[in-house]
């Protein structure tokens, strides 16, 4: 019984390098971000891993994180589903700012709270709470019973919509999630027992 749960944020994209809030915009990756993207697979494939199915979000640096680690991990025609509850949280009229010209307009304090906060969402968009509110119940649904019926899953997708699963995942509290950030291109393997709680956890750091 593998019962295995990789999650793996999508590498850098031209927004992220840009230093522009992203959300449900789609740009593409850069050059290192595809680095990270065979990095990953690189690292996937040293630790052994097959995988059974994958699952992703409808946003392009994601789904192009996944082929190109699927092609260096050897698993290139791998199932694979996409489905926008995994999509990065909405970050409404932020979305295209800058986030140091939006520290400048709002002060650091408020941007920090509407990037990093459980609950407070920035204008027009969602918190994390709202994004796990559609993270979570398709994990449980769709994800989670493929993993328990013994399978090796990946999962790429967006650093708050995997904030938001980590946070359930590992029962992390508001006041925790607030310091937890997910990496570009860096898997995190869980495995899982029957009873869904998790087994043990390895970050696959460079
Ligand atoms: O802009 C975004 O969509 C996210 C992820 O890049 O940014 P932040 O880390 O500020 O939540």
């Amino acid at each position: 019984m593998s019962r295995t749960l990789v999650l793996v944020r999508h590498g850098q994209s031209d927004w992220n390098l840009k230093n522009l809030f992203t959300g449900w915009r789609d740009p593409d990756l850069t050059d290192k971000g595809v680095e990270e993207a065979g990095a990953a697979g690189e690292r996937l494939k040293a630790a052994g891993l097959h995988f059974d199915i994958a699952f992703t979000s409808n946003l392009s640096r994601a789904q192009r994180t996944l082929q190109l680690l699927l092609e260096t991990q050897g698993q290139s025609g791998l199932e694979t589903i996409r489905n926008e509850a995994l999509n990065e949280r909405d970050y409404g009229e932020l979305s295209g700012l800058n986030k140091d010209d939006a520290r400048e307009k709002w002060g650091e304090d408020q941007v920090h709270i509407w990037r990093r906060s459980y609950d407070v969402p920035p204008p027009g968009g969602e918190s994390l709470k709202d994004t796990g509110a559609r993270v979570w119940p398709y994990y449980i649904h769709t994800i989670q019973p493929k993993v328990l019926a013994g399978g090796t899953v990946i999962v790429a997708a967006h650093g708050n919509s995997l904030r938001a699963l980590v946070m359930a995942l590992e029962g992390l509290s508001p006041e925790e999630i607030v310091a937890a950030e997910i990496a570009t291109g860096v898997p995190i393997v869980y495995r899982l027992n029957a009873d869904s709680t998790v087994a043990s956890k390895d970050v696959l750091e460079a």
